[in-house]
């Protein structure tokens, strides 16, 4: 159904192709996967199918990719679309409608279908994603994972043979993850529908797969084959995969499931153990440069774009008084929702906190509650001695540091080279401090690049640096994993570790469960905009079957969280 023919890409300005002599068959009917690691031109090769490449992204592209037998080079896009539909990883680019239900519907409109098929089409979806409550919605009000499911649902209404996904789990809950799976599965298995999916949580889609196609590293040849043999050379994978290497089991398992049926003597092995504690088990990963500078901070243009006003006049420093962050009773309403509802939470200095919940529960808003750019509507709000919402930016900034959902929110400068260095001088910190932060989480990201150019792991790890170099006392991250794979994964768990141990107070809202097992010492769980669970993560999470990682589930009643301890406890190497 999809197939690549000798193709090479190679972007403008860059030394060496992203693709190069790539040949590859995608059958009709199956779900194939597409992995490897950050930047290594995942979302090249699949723009390359739906004609994104090289007609919006320019470069040049070689050799044949054809789909349904047409040409994608020779076929725009929008000759594309009755055949093939798209969800990139940037949902807000590609909405055309205001609402949910037009933008449901604007596919179907666009290749003509008949009126009362576009109405049972757009309620079966809505029902299908779980959108119903939200059919009227203004799509600018959505949460993240609710826009992320809109786009999905708004490529499944034409019903095109072909799917084309750039990680579309990445914003959602772990069971809305698991319900779009599902439908994919269902798609596949029942109607014949091709899908060709980029992911990097793997731990969610693997056992779903029918192959995996794996880029080991840019300009590679790609591996293809079925899961569990290309899983057993993979550079990334998720956490059973790990735990069946460590354990030698053959075949390897793709789901808890499977690995639960071989886990028994590992139990047992086990059982005398007690796990250690998951933070620790790697020494801090700061660069020196970072450690060097003095503590200071104001993130000028970044702040100006977040609060629509440059904080540069007179920043004042001034000592920060009460370091433990305390939300009392908080109430916040966004339009008609009330997003938060009798909210308390304290975090202290050094403590890591992992905020959770469904899709829409409120933990974006709570972050945003935390730097002032919402209003409470009842209760306290107080960081650094200081109420949020009343308190001029540049004092602000100096309190708290928020990475976005949408990196793109941080990034202005033309290149990554003149980004860092306008975060260096608004730190006051040490020139370099910026780069080598970005260097640290994911090696290779070239100088020149203009920030628009990077992959989605790339433009994270440059907006986790650009806020990482001020070291805010309290330091706030949305979703921080999208994008990032896992060995990125690994060294933002050392720099927020280090940063911790440094005294720091961190907040991260995410979906990632295995990220909250290795990184947080308390999990809050939010839903429906109410605090539900506070407590310590193995406590927290073990019992939880949407929340608990993966090495939870498959050693249960244990509390082990990460394949890190099981190693340690065992004594043995991977
Ligand atoms: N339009 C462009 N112009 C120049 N370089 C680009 C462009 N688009 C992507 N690149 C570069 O090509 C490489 C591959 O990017 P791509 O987005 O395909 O990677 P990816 O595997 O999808 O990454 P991620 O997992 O982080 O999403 C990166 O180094 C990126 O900086
Ligand atoms: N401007 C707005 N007008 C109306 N409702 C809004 C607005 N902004 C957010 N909401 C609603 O407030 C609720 C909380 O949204 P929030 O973004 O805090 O959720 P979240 O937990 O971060 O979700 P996600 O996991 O999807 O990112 C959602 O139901 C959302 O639709």
């Amino acid at each position: 159904m999809i197939r690549f023919d000798d193709v090479s890409v190679q972007y403008e300005g860059t030394g060496r192709p992203t693709l190069s002599g790539v040949d590859l068959t995608v059958p009709e009917g199956e779900l194939v996967l597409l992995v490897g690691p950050s930047g290594v031109g995942k979302s090249t090769l699949l723009g390359a199918v739906s004609g994104l490449v090289p007609h919006f992204t320019g470069g040049r592209l070689t050799g044949r990719v054809t789909v349904g037998g047409r040409d994608t080079r020779t076929h725009k896009p929008r000759e594309l679309a009755d055949l093939v539909g798209t969800v990139g990883q940037d949902p807000l680019s590609h909405f055309v409608t205001d609402t949910v239900e037009d933008e449901l519907a604007y596919g179907m409109e666009s290749l003509g279908l008949a009126q009362d098929v576009m109405r049972r089409r757009v309620e079966e979806t809505l029902d299908l994603l779980g959108l119903a409550g939200l059919r009227d919605r203004p799509i600018a009000t959505l949460s993240g994972g609710q826009q992320q499911r809109v786009a999905i649902g708004s490529v499944l209404t034409p019903h095109p043979r072909v799917l084309v996904l750039d990680e579309p789990t990445s914003a959602l809950d772990p069971a809305a993850a698991e319900e779009v799976l599902a439908v994919l599965q269902r798609l596949v298995h029942d109607l014949g529908t091709t899908v060709l999916m980029a992911e990097h949580r793997l731990e969610r889609v693997v056992q779903y797969a029918d192959q995996v196609v794996l880029l080991p590293s840019p300009g590679a040849a790609p591996v293809m084959g079925p899961p569990a043999d290309v899983m057993a050379v993979s550079p990334v994978h998720p956490p059973v995969v790990a735990l069946g290497r460590l354990a030698g089991w053959d075949p390897l398992p793709l789901s808890v499931r499977d690995a639960r049926r071989r886990a028994s003597g590992m139990r047992a092995s086990l059982a005398g153990e007690r796990p250690g504690p998951v933070s620790g088990a790697d020494g801090p990963r700061l660069p020196a440069e970072v450690v060097a500078a003095p503590r200071p901070a104001v993130r000028r243009g970044a702040l100006a774009r977040l609060f629509g006003r440059d904080p540069r006049e007179s920043a004042v420093p001034e000592p920060v008084t009460d370091a433990t962050t305390r939300i009392e009773r908080l109430g916040v309403r966004r339009g008609r929702v009330e997003a938060l509802r009798r909210v308390t939470l304290t975090v202290a200095p050094g403590e890591t906190v992992a905020l959770m919940g469904r899709n829409g529960a409120g933990k974006s808003t709570l972050l945003a509650a935390l730097v002032g750019m919402v209003e409470p509507a009842s209760g306290s709000v107080l960081v650094g001695g200081r109420t949020p919402h009343r308190t001029p930016p540049r004092e602000m900034v100096r309190r708290v540091g928020l990475v976005p959902q949408e990196p793109r929110d941080l990034l202005y400068a033309d290149t990554v080279a003149a980004e860092c260095a306008a975060a260096d001088a608004d730190a006051g910190a040490a020139p370099g401090s910026c780069r080598a932060l970005v260097s640290e989480l994911l090696p290779g990201v070239p100088d020149d690049t203009h920030p628009r150019d990077l992959s989605e792991g790339q433009r994270l790890a440059l907006a986790l640096a650009l806020v990482l170099t001020a070291r805010p006392p309290l330091l706030l991250l949305d979703e921080p994993t999208r994008g990032l794979d896992y060995a990125a994964k690994a060294r933002l768990v050392g720099v927020l570790r280090a940063l911790a141990a440094e005294g720091h107070a961190i907040v991260l809202a995410t979906h990632d469960v295995e990220l909250a097992a290795e990184l947080a010492h308390r999990v809050v769980i939010l839903a429906d905009g109410e605090v539900v669970a506070d407590g310590p993560t193995a406590q927290v999470v073990v019992s939880s079957p949407a929340f608990a990682p993966q090495i939870a589930k498959v050693l249960a009643p244990q509390e082990w969280l990460t394949v890190t301890q099981v190693r340690e406890a065992l004594g043995g190497v991977a």
